[in-house]
Parts: structure tokens; sequence; C-alpha cells
């Protein structure tokens, strides 16, 4: 959800969704049945912190911290721990053993599911008008049923078999569309379990099992050694494929009951909040629990699930498309009208848009099913208490390059501050919290911030949003702290009497304020507004420095000020009109950014994850001497090698470094890693994905070896940095974070460009 939306190729003519609609009895008849289900909704529910109220009411009164709980009484009801499977899917044993007259009495409701599912490849999900006659009963209880995995998993495999953009929305598009109709409690989890999610950013819920662990869930559930394994994993590169032959070469007495969608959510959240002693054990039974249930093909999705790669190319732009396509059609269906492309297209734009403001689909997702999309602008906005995505903005080597990319438009430089964004959020019942760039909750890594708002809020300020950088402040001196010191402070359970060093606000935009979202209001007024309702309170809040002046000399001499200052250089804004505002989760044109010293080299810094090392040699040989380092393609889902890096650090960093990366040392190269396969440019050990550093090199090369953004400057061939320098670990970004291959082809251009005009003497880099 880093990149831009604008790239999401349109939906083809479908009428699939034509051919699979029916009578429109039917389907207004199932709906009426399942109206009467329970649809999730997200309850906030709340814990205390040790921080002190916000609007600075009682001292002992205890501060509210967000905590979600999603809430589906209908998934409860029938699912226990212990893995008995849920009294539907008994009903439909006992009404599928009826008709089918088998022996066993653990026959399941799968066969129900794979009898029907067989209808061809655009129809994958059959309406019940299409099944033999059932007894009214047996019919409601079918209605009623949860959906499958097997059916998802049917999906998948589709996916896997196509590369095709359209195709794959087509597909998925065909597959929410079922679920809407048949199991419509259930799309909430069957949306995530596509995206491979277990809630929104903002949950903390992560799934990403180590590989040892499902390792010996595999060997354990299919009776076999470790060793056994871990052969097989050499062999074949991929624990799923490990998994799906495995369960196919045991010996079965019984066709295990079908696994459900919702049981299978529930069980991988349940796994993702395992902590502590036991917890190895206490997953290692629920993932064996779960591969006894599976069949075919789902082994292998299961296993890629919990490793948090699904590797189905399925992005959430493409889940969007597809779940709006799906949406519009579903409630044309019902409403018994005909659904034009122009519908479609504007249905697409709906829920992007939404999605980008409110980045949760426990909030869309009840919405889309009973209302459609029509109305999801006006339900589904900008709200308090619910993380945006962060606009972000493109580098620049060159001021003058912000004079050619702004023109005659009016513009405004504001200092770059060095410390960590803080999306702050005040809701009109008083709770205040604290996002990261990445949408992490860390309203209690910010006590200090908190109780601290009485003094900077006016008491106009009801509700509102603000875009902020939270730097570190030296109390004594009163100046900005480098952002080294801000990077000690404790990340979990800060209580607020150990802070060392503080955190003071820089706030250099407002996006909600008083029931009203501004995302729509150009800078200028966003400015004026942000002003006039908050007071600079020295160490705790203040707003960005700006300049609106627009000349070189008078940019560069901002510039200047803005490092004496210590910050990093400025940023540059579009001030008037449509241009300049807010785009949430875009990395948009409208805001360049000017590191001072980073303008020499590749006009910004790197954020790449580790994915290898080699042992050090002379005083290093006890730690790791060098790193292999990639960049993240999500088009693609692969982590391609950038550089090999092993300067910048002091040998206390490499300590550190060793120390954590040892645990997380996988046995073979991941499958979805690209690089050379030449012996001589392996490293000697390779890790899961999971920590981003950030980096700055001199420049960029073409290289045979690495892989980075391979294909999109040449067919054949990668870019690597050149004289790569460590600067630091980027905590406030997830490894998916990291910079993306695109974003390694246009660092690439754009040196191609500006080494091509300084030849030709050109003052200007051309946009790239
Ligand atoms: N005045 C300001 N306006 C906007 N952002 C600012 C400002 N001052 C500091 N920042 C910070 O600068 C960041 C953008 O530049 P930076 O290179 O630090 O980004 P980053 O976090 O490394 O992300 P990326 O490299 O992906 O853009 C913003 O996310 C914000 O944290
Ligand atoms: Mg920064
Ligand atoms: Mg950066």
């Amino acid at each position: 959800m880093r990149t831009v939306f604008s790239q999401i190729p349109r939906f083809k003519q479908v009428n699939q969704y034509i051919r699979m609609s029916t009578r429109q009895s039917d389907i207004s008849n199932f709906f009426i049945s399942s109206a009467s289900h329970k649809s999730e909704h997200v309850e906030v529910s709340q814990s205390s912190s040790d921080s002190k109220n916000v609007d600075g009411r009682s001292t002992s009164e205890k501060r509210k911290v967000e905590s979600v709980k999603l809430v589906d009484e209908s998934k409860h009801n029938n699912h226990d721990d212990t893995g008995t499977q849920n009294v539907e899917r008994e009903n439909n044993i006992v009404s599928e053993a009826k008709k089918q007259k088998t022996l066993g009495s653990s026959s399941s409701s799968s066969d129900a599911v794979s009898s029907n599912n067989d209808s061809g490849a655009s129809t994958p999900i059959p309406l019940p008008i299409k099944e033999p006659p059932l007894e009214s009963n047996a019919r409601n209880d079918k209605l009623k049923g949860h959906a499958t995995f097997a059916e998802m998993v049917k999906a998948f495999t589709k996916i896997e078999n196509t590369s095709k953009r359209l195709e794959i929305i087509d597909i998925m598009g065909t597959y929410f569309f079922g679920i809407l109709r048949d199991h419509p409690s259930d799309l909430l989890a069957c949306v995530y379990l596509s995206i491979n999610k277990l809630g929104p950013d903002y949950s903390g819920l992560e799934l990403g099992i180590g590989e040892s662990i499902i390792m010996k869930a595999i060997g354990e559930s299919t009776g076999q050694t470790l060793q056994q394994i871990k052969l097989s994993f050499h062999k074949v590169g991929d624990l799923g494929l490990v998994a799906q032959t495995s369960r196919q070469n045991q010996p079965t007495m019984f066709k295990p009951a079908a696994l459900t969608i919702p049981f299978l959510f529930d069980s991988l959240k349940k796994i993702a909040q395992m902590s502590g002693n036991q917890s190895q054990n206490r997953k290692i039974g629920v993932i064996k629990r779960l591969l006894s249930s599976c069949e075919g093909a789902e082994p292998k999705y299961l296993i890629r699930a919990l490793e948090g790669k699904l590797r189905l190319q399925l992005a959430e732009k493409t889940i969007l498309v597809a779940l709006a396509n799906a949406t519009a059609q579903y409630h044309a269906d019902k409403n018994g009208e005909k659904l034009s492309q122009q519908d479609r297209i504007e249905g697409e734009q709906i829920l992007r848009d939404v999605y980008c403001q409110l980045p949760s689909y426990d909030l869309i997702v009840p919405h889309l099913i009973e209302h459609g999309l029509g109305t999801l602008r006006e339900t589904c906005k900008l709200t308090p208490g619910i993380p945006t995505k962060p606009m972000l903005a493109k580098p620049t080597k060159q001021i003058s390059e912000v004079l050619n990319t702004f023109d005659q438009a009016a513009f405004t430089c504001e200092y770059k501050y060095d410390g960590e964004r803080a999306q702050v959020h005040f809701t009109e019942d008083g709770k205040f919290y604290v996002f990261s760039r990445n949408s992490e909750n860390m309203s209690v890594r910010y006590p200090d911030i908190s109780v601290s708002v009485s003094k900077w809020k006016k008491p106009d300020a009801r509700s509102f949003i603000l875009d902020c950088e939270a730097v570190g402040w030296d109390r004594d001196e009163n100046k900005i702290l480098p952002f080294q010191k801000l990077a000690t402070r404790k990340r979990k359970d800060v209580k607020i009497g150990d802070i060392k060093v503080r955190a003071c606000l820089f706030a250099f935009d407002i996006l909600y304020l008083n029931g009203q979202p501004l995302l729509e209001t150009p800078l200028n007024e966003r400015r004026k507004l942000l002003y006039s309702m908050f007071q600079p309170s020295t160490g705790d809040f203040t707003f960005a420095k700006h300049s609106d002046q627009k000349s070189i000399e008078s940019i560069e001499e901002f510039l200047e000020e803005s490092v004496k200052d210590s910050c990093e250089g400025l940023m540059v804004k579009m001030l008037e009109g449509p241009d300049s505002h807010y785009e949430p989760s875009k990395r948009s044109r409208h805001w360049l950014k000017v590191k001072k010293d980073y303008l020499s080299g590749v006009g910004d810094s790197l954020d790449l994850i580790v994915i290898g090392a080699y042992y050090g040699k002379g005083k290093r040989t006890s730690v790791y001497g060098a790193f292999l380092l990639g960049c993240y393609d999500p088009d693609t889902e692969t982590v391609q090698s950038i550089c090999k890096l092993g300067t910048g650090f002091s040998e206390e960093h490499l300590e550190t470094f060793y120390n954590q990366l040892k645990d997380i040392v996988i046995s073979k190269k991941k499958d979805f890693y690209a690089h050379s396969d030449v012996p001589a440019h392996q490293p000697d050990v390779w890790f899961e994905p999971k920590y981003l550093w950030e980096v700055l090199a001199a420049d960029l090369s073409l290289s045979p070896v690495y892989k980075a953004a391979i294909g999109y400057v040449q067919e054949d061939k990668g870019i690597s940095l050149r004289f790569p320098r460590f600067i630091r670990i980027r905590e406030d970004k997830s490894w998916e974070d990291a910079t993306t291959s695109e974003q390694v082809s246009e660092f690439y251009r754009s040196q191609v460009a500006y080494s091509q005009k300084e030849k030709e003497g050109s003052p200007a880099a051309e946009d790239y």
C-alpha cells in the first residue's frame, strides 16, 4: 500500500458475473436469509495506560489506549480451541452422509463443496439454484454454512497459473462475488486472507512464522522426521510444496472435514497472538490441526500464509479492484439493474479513494455488503482514531529541479526535520493516538506527547488529525537532538518517568478538524487552520518552519539554515489549488524532498532488507563482516539483491547485528530472493526477511550479479549500489516497506538524466 494506486489497469468487460447471477428471486431469497447473519464489526475497547488524561482532567485518571477486537459471534459459536469442527459442518456432514450414503461417519462438507465446484472456470462458486433440490432445512443449512478454504484455494490455484493482472482481478472478482452472495459474513476474513493479513495495519497482528516451527509442524503432522522435512525442503525450496506433497503421500482413513474460512482465520490470529514460554509448541499444535484438515493444494497455501508470503502476485491494489467489481455486480444484481463499464470504473475509484483515507477493511467491508459502493464515500471517511496512509515525497538531486517541477505554481519550503513521522489523532471523546509512518500505533511509545496535548491544543479544536515529525528535544539547551538520540527511546512499555530523550512534535499539516476531513482543502488554507487551532509549547509542540521564497538563491539559503538548525534539508510543497491537496499513501510530485547531504549522491537514501551475510575476516571473525542487501518488488513479491555492504559499521553495530541475525538464519535461500547463482557470489548465510537498514550510496550501476529492478532498465541486468554505506536501522518500517525496485530504477534513470545534462552543461536535470 506504499505505492500509488494510479497504475491499476482497468477491469475488462466481465460477463461472468452476469452468467453467474441467475434468477433475481433467488438472489433476493438468499439475501433475506443472509441478512439475519451478524456481520463483523470493529469494537474499540479501552485499556488503561499509565499516562495522564489527555485533557488534563484528573491526573489519576488512566488515559485510554486503543485495542481493537474483531467480534464475530457466529464464528466463535462454531469453533473452539480444541479443533472441534463447527456445528454447521456437522449438519452438512449429516446431510451429505445421507445424500451420498457414505459408510464412514467422518464424511465431510467438503464433499458438498467440491461436488458443486466443478462447474467450470468462470463459475467457481455455484448458485444454490443449480444444485439438486435439497430438503428445505438442509438447504437453509447450506446457505448458512461458511465459506471453505477449499474454494479460496481453487481461486489461488487459478491465479498461480496466470501472470496477467486482468485475469487475476477477474478470478478474485468472481471469487468475492460468490462469497458476497453465499457467505457474506465471511467476506472480511476472505479479503484479509487474500492479502495475507490478519487485520488492519494498526492492529499490529502479523503472520510470518519462522521456518523451523513450520518444519516441525509439517514433520509432526505427516509422521516424518525433521531431517526428512529439511531434506525435502532443500530439494524443493518451498515449504508449502513440501507440506502439500507430504500430506498427499500420507495415507488417510477418512476424508477430513473441510476447513472453513472463519476457523482458519481465527486460528491464524491465535497463532499470531501467542507469546511466551510454551508458545512455540502451542503454535505447532494449531498448525498441525490446520494441516490435518487440509487437502489437495490447501497445505501449500496454508504454509505460505503462515510464512507471510502467498506468492500469488496478489497486490492489495488488485484485491481492491476485484472487491469493487464484485460489490458493484452483487448490488446491481440484487436491485435488478444492469452494470455498465462506467459504473464499474467509478466503483473501483470510489473504493480506492476510500481505502486510502480509511485503510480498514473492518470498517469498509460491512458497508460494502449492506449498501454497496454508492454511499461508501459518505460513510467511510477519514476518521480520527484510524490512521490514514501518509503522503510521501519524491527525492530531488538539485534545487533547480524544484523550480522545474513547480514551474509557475505557488510553492512553499519547509524544514525537513529528522525524527520519526507521527500522525497525531484526537477524537471527539478525548482519545489521543500517535501513529507511525507505517500505521503502527505508537501511543504507548509517546506518553510524553499525550500528556502535553492540552498545552498546545486550543479549546476550539475538538477533534483533529495532524501530520507531524516527532523529533528528539534537549530540554536543557532547548534544541533539536540528532535522530540517533531519539532512536534510543524504548519502543514498548514506555513509562513517562523513565523517558530520557523527550520528543517534540513539529507539525506540518492538518488533515482533519472538528468533524471535517481537510484532504481536499489547499495547503495554504490547511496551514492557516493549523496555526489558528494550535499554539507552540516549548519542547512539546511547534510548527514546522517554512519560507515561501521562490528564487534559487533564497531556497539555497533556507536549505543552509535548515542544516544549521539540525535538519536534514527541505520539503518543498505545492501551496495552492488542487495540486496542493493532501494525497494519502501517494508518493507525490507535489512534495519534493531536498536532502542536503544527498544532493551529490543518489539524491536519497535507500531502505534495504538484510538477506544474507559473509563471515568477517581479521578482527571481525566472530561476527558477520559484510551483508547482502535487497530491495523489494511488490508486484512480483520478490526481494532482489542490490549490494554487498561492509562499510559504515562500528564494532558495536557488528556485534549487535550478529546477535540479532543469527536467530533468523535459514538453511536455504528463500525462493522469492533473486540473486546471482554463481557460487562465488553467494553469501555464507541467508536470513529470513526481517531487518531494514537505511543505506546511502555514491551512485548506481548496471550489474549482472545483482538483480535489483531487473527488467526495468535492461532486460537481463539488475542495478547495484556503488560505495554503499550503512546509516541506520529503520525500525519504523517493516521489511515490505523497503525501497521498491521501481524506485531503484527511478534513481538510476535520474542519475543518467542528470549526468547527461551535466555533460551538456545544462543547469537542470529533466524529469524522470
Ligand atoms: N516539513 C515536513 N513535511 C513533510 N515531511 C517531513 C517534514 N519534516 C520532516 N519530514 C519527514 O520526512 C519524511 C520524508 O522523507 P524521508 O526521506 O525521511 O522519508 P522516509 O521515511 O525515508 O521515507 P521514503 O524514503 O520512503 O520517502 C516524512 O515521512 C517525514 O517523516
Ligand atoms: Mg526521515
Ligand atoms: Mg528514505
